[in-house]
């Protein structure tokens, strides 16, 4: 017979509180579920009535799979969650954090420390729209995407996930929402989650709250800050992400103050739902109920009743799916977990899949499939890639005018470094595999070297010689060298970085290389680095942070393609021990400023 839930033109309130009151308690915990994709399957899905899967970093259906082999993975889940009693769809989320960075032949944007220095909001919503495309190609309809930290130390593994220091300009790429999910139409409700169609994806604002300001940006620790500080710096992005419709919001392993946010009642709850009005669905993060305790899982009991009581929604389990049911359901029976909480996580989750249209298209297609590394996507990402980099030296007192742009026709040229042909070291973490890959096959791109080889004049010889000795340098007659070098890939543990030196052999290289000819030096790392030793010998110097597949981007910025317009995000401290040292603080005494970029015109 008729079910009002399952009538499209029903308002979304009808549709949920009808399927709300049919739900039995195991078919709402199911809801708040969500499995990694390599434990899941159509059956348990089916028996457990999960709500949704997760790809975690590097977990795919296969190595290189194709758009139609996700699609194949993605409805196969699907068939279980649809083959239940009320055929409630599963949500499959995935993290496209610079680009669909999981999936073979996906087009990799700058990270967001990059796209912070371009300052181009217009830039960043067709990043957003681009990158939803190629989500959806793959038939998957939500991303773990904008990362709205503002990171006040460069320590932090994570800095490079960051757009920057200044919550004005974290504010600033909050559009990336708006590329992602769709615009909101004048009449909808504010901070209502807002998906405009198949094209767009659910988004999801991370990590709440304060993930950035960690104490010495030590990953997952304590954030302690005053009542300014916490509203003023951390807490901007999510009031604009709300306004803009974002849908989800990830909670944060961290702790404001000493209490872990997983469970923060007094922020995800009083103040995120009930004072900014939040109306799409809180998730945790990868075990992140686990780490409530020291250490994690000592008490999985109270992980569950402190998460859920404070506010979380949906969690991201992701592989002990039975513990969690089991914990949960014995909670709610025990009444110390009350029913009210467990409809608002449910409705909220219910609100999130009936403004995606995941009732109406629960199966996805194909009609997408070509947009997967489109020339189209790669075409922004190499604009992308031009407008983040930012000069730091032009020239020398020695000699009169700057160093770039490049000439293009020259006998002979020299390319150097550990970076300059490498598309996993351009590319950085979260790519492919959760912690990035080195080489050239991972997937499609073009290095730095590729892209510079294709700038300049056909004439013109580029020599490549990764970790060149000096005579070589000195005695060959290049007319300059460019030399790119940097930091390995890396993503969250291990990443943490006390002394953050350049790593080596990057030193040698510059040392030999610039103290013999003139030198361009392009630094591909995920946050400031300590460089002024190395300043002094070269002629020119690029911030190029992890631009990702489009190195050519690289190259016509330095041969005057494009003019350099990037200007820095982060404050480029002189010595470590300076940190924290953000804009506005006292003693602010940097190798190169906030805001700072010199400029060249198109040549
Ligand atoms: O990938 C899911 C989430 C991601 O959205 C969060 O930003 C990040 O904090 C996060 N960390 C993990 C843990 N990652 C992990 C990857 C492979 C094996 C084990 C753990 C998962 N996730």
């Amino acid at each position: 017979g008729y079910t009002a839930y399952t009538d499209p033109n029903q308002s979304i309130r009808i549709r949920i509180r009808d399927l709300m009151m049919r739900m039995t308690l195991q078919e709402k915990i199911g809801q708040m579920v969500q499995i990694e994709r390599a434990n899941a399957s159509a059956e348990i899905i089916n028996k457990f009535f999960i709500g949704s899967v997760l790809s975690g970093g590097g977990s795919v259906p296969a190595p290189k799979a194709t758009a139609q082999q996700w699609i194949d993975a993605v409805n196969d889940f699907q068939k279980g969650a649809m083959s239940t009693r009320l055929a409630i769809p599963m949500i499959y989320g995935i993290d496209a954090v610079h680009g669909h960075n999981n999936v073979y032949n996906a087009t990799i944007f700058p990270h967001n420390v990059g796209l912070g220095a371009t300052r181009d909001p217009d830039l960043i919503r067709r990043i957003g729209s681009a990158t939803a495309r190629e989500v959806r190609a793959t038939g998957i309809p939500y991303t773990f995407a904008p990362c709205v930290a503002v990171c006040r130390d460069p320590r932090w593994v994570r800095c490079y996930e960051s757009y920057s220091e200044d919550p004005k300009i974290v504010k600033m790429m909050t559009e990336i929402i708006s590329g992602l999910q769709g615009e909101l139409p004048n009449n909808s409700y504010v901070s209502h989650p807002y998906i405009e169609g198949k094209s767009k994806v659910a988004a999801c604002a991370k990590h709440y709250v304060g993930d950035g300001g960690t104490v010495n940006g030590i990953d997952e620790n304590d954030t302690i800050v005053t009542p300014r500080v916490l509203f003023g710096i951390h807490m901007p992005p999510y009031y604009v992400s709300i306004i803009k419709g974002v849908s989800t919001i990830m909670v944060s392993y961290s702790s404001v103050n000493g209490v872990k946010m997983h469970a923060n009642e007094r922020l995800v709850t009083r103040f995120l739902k009930k004072r900014l009005h939040f109306e799409g669905f809180v998730i945790s993060d990868w075990q992140g109920l686990d780490r409530i305790t020291s250490p994690p899982h000592a008490n999985y009991t109270y992980s569950i009743q402190a998460a859920i009581l404070a506010g979380i929604d949906m969690v991201m389990v992701p592989y002990n799916y039975p513990e969690f049911i089991d914990g949960l359901t014995d909670l709610v029976n025990k009444n110390v977990i009350p029913m009210s909480r467990i409809d608002d996580a449910v409705s909220r989750i219910l609100r999130v899949k009936f403004t995606l249209g995941l009732f109406e298209n629960p199966m996805a297609d194909n009609s997408l499939a070509d947009m997967l590394g489109a020339q189209e996507n790669r075409d922004i990402a190499r604009e992308a890639v031009r407008k983040s980099l930012v000069l730091l030296k032009n020239g020398k007192p020695t000699y009169a005018g700057g160093f770039l742009p490049l000439i293009k026709k020259q006998p002979k040229i020299l390319l150097v470094g550990t970076h300059a042909d490498n598309l996993g070291y351009q590319c950085g973490g979260w790519t492919i595999e959760w912690q990035g890959l080195s080489g050239n096959d991972l997937t499609i791109g073009t290095t730095i070297l590729k892209g510079i080889q294709e700038t300049v004049d056909p004439s013109t010889e580029v020599e490549f010689i990764e970790n060149p000795d000096p005579a070589t340098v000195r005695f060959s007659s290049f007319s300059y060298a460019i030399v790119v070098v940097g930091e390995k890939p890396y993503a969250e543990t291990n990443g943490d970085n006390m002394d953050l030196t350049l790593p080596d052999p990057g030193p040698s290289i510059i040392n030999n290389t610039c103290s013999n000819i003139k030198c361009v030096v392009v630094v591909i790392s995920g946050r400031p680095l300590v460089l002024e030793p190395y300043v002094e010998s070269m002629d020119g110097l690029v911030a190029a942070w992890l631009p990702g597949t489009e190195g050519k981007g690289v190259a016509e910025v330095l041969f005057g393609d494009y003019g350099f317009t990037g200007k820095l995000a982060r404050t480029w401290f002189r010595r470590v021990d300076q940190l924290p040292m953000n804009i506005g603080d006292p003693n602010y005494d940097p190798l190169f400023p906030f805001g700072f970029g010199l400029t060249t015109e198109p040549s």
